[in-house]
């Protein structure tokens, strides 16, 4: 095997290539398969969790040993937003590591070509310079809200360095930033805040209701990448990256949580009022991810919040309200 950092990974050269996306019904699993399939990937290979459950290592190990793909991307991860992580602790460490452990370990076994890992923005210290860079990773205490599942995806990112130290085996990670988009969880409490505003305020404005109740106190930041945007950057650092560090996926663009808040309220047409529980925790203050290194090998958004807030509100009401 020669350096892995050198060697093209023809990930886009091959359009019959085996790639088996986990997780493909969640968020960004769907996305990542809409991706492919409208670049030609013709030969995706897809489990759904009963299907195979990726907390299982015999079974994992032995799906690998039969279907042997060749690329690998894992979306399929424990998520939530801040109540589920603050809620679940036991759950988000150990589902985490769980799976990531079995499918990265068995993609290595099995003679994967590239691997790519998907950690989060949560991996960074709670207090971390703004914008956040690939090498503040592990310099600082994490946020309490979500420490037990970023504990988990840091793992993931050290598990995929150590196999490219110990073995030049080609596996890389990318940090997202917040999510939205198609075929996101709209749960009303372990939801993202997204999600969660976009239903909140739907069923307020159907059932003529004067006020919303929305968490925290507004001030925190976040920064929100349509999963169109994700998805086309996991394809373009398959066919591009191979290289130690985990990448950075970001829009760049940050707004607070009351002004992405009026936005949801306006892109659904709610005209009530927003009233604020400070009860709820606000998590951290701001996690805006610096995201010029991926924008140094040639990708960029291409989703205004706007455009993906009108296009997500337009699935929910066809694919979930009613469902
Ligand atoms: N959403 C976001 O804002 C962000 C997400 N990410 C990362 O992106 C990745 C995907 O997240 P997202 O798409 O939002 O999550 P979703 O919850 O939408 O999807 C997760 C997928 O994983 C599957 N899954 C969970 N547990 C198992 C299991 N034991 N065996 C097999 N499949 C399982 C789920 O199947 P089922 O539903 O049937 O259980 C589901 O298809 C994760 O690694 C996450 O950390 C990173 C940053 C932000
Ligand atoms: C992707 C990321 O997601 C989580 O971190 P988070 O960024 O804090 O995510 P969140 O979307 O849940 O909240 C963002 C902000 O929004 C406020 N907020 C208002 N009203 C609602 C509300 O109704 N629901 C939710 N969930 N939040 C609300 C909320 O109080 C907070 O200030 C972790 O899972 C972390 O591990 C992770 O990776």
């Amino acid at each position: 095997m020669g350096d892995p950092a050198h060697d093209s990974s023809d990930f886009l050269t091959d359009k019959s290539a085996k790639i088996f996306v986990a997780g493909h019904r969640g968020l960004v699993g769907s996305a990542i398969v809409r991706k492919l399939q409208s670049l030609g990937f013709s030969n995706l290979v897809l489990r759904s969790h009963s299907e195979l459950d990726l907390t299982r290592q015999f079974d994992v190990d032995s799906f690998f040993a039969a279907e042997k793909p060749r690329f690998v991307i894992l979306a399929a991860a424990k998520v939530g937003g801040i109540h589920a992580n603050n809620t679940y602790p036991a759950d988000f460490i150990a589902i985490n590591l769980q799976i990531q452990t079995n499918v990265i370990d068995s993609s290595f076994r099995h003679g994967v070509k590239k691997f790519l890992f998907l950690g989060s923005s949560c991996i960074y210290p709670k207090l971390a310079p703004q914008p956040i860079p690939e090498n503040a990773l592990l310099t600082g205490p994490l946020e309490p809200t979500n420490e037990w599942y970023a504990i988990a995806k840091i793992a993931g990112i050290k598990m995929c360095q150590a196999y490219r130290i110990q073995y030049s085996w080609d596996a890389i990670s990318g940090m997202p930033t917040n999510l939205y988009g198609r075929n996101d969880n709209f749960h009303p409490e372990n939801s993202h805040v997204l999600p969660a505003l976009m239903r909140r305020f739907h069923e307020a404005k159907v059932n003529n209701a004067k006020q919303v109740v929305v968490w925290g106190t507004g001030s925190p930041l976040r920064e929100f990448l349509h999963v169109d945007d994700l998805a086309d950057a996991v394809v373009f650092s398959m066919d591009k990256y191979s290289g130690l560090e985990h990448l950075n996926v970001g829009s760049g663009k940050e707004v607070t949580i009351k002004d992405l808040a009026e936005l949801v309220k306006e892109v659904v047409g709610f005209e009530g009022d927003l009233v604020w529980d400070t009860s709820k925790p606000d998590g951290t203050p701001r996690k805006l991810m610096d995201n010029s290194k991926l924008l140094g090998l040639g990708w960029t958004p291409k989703i205004s919040l706007k455009d993906g807030l009108v296009d997500t509100y337009k699935w929910y009401v066809e694919n979930v309200v009613g469902q």
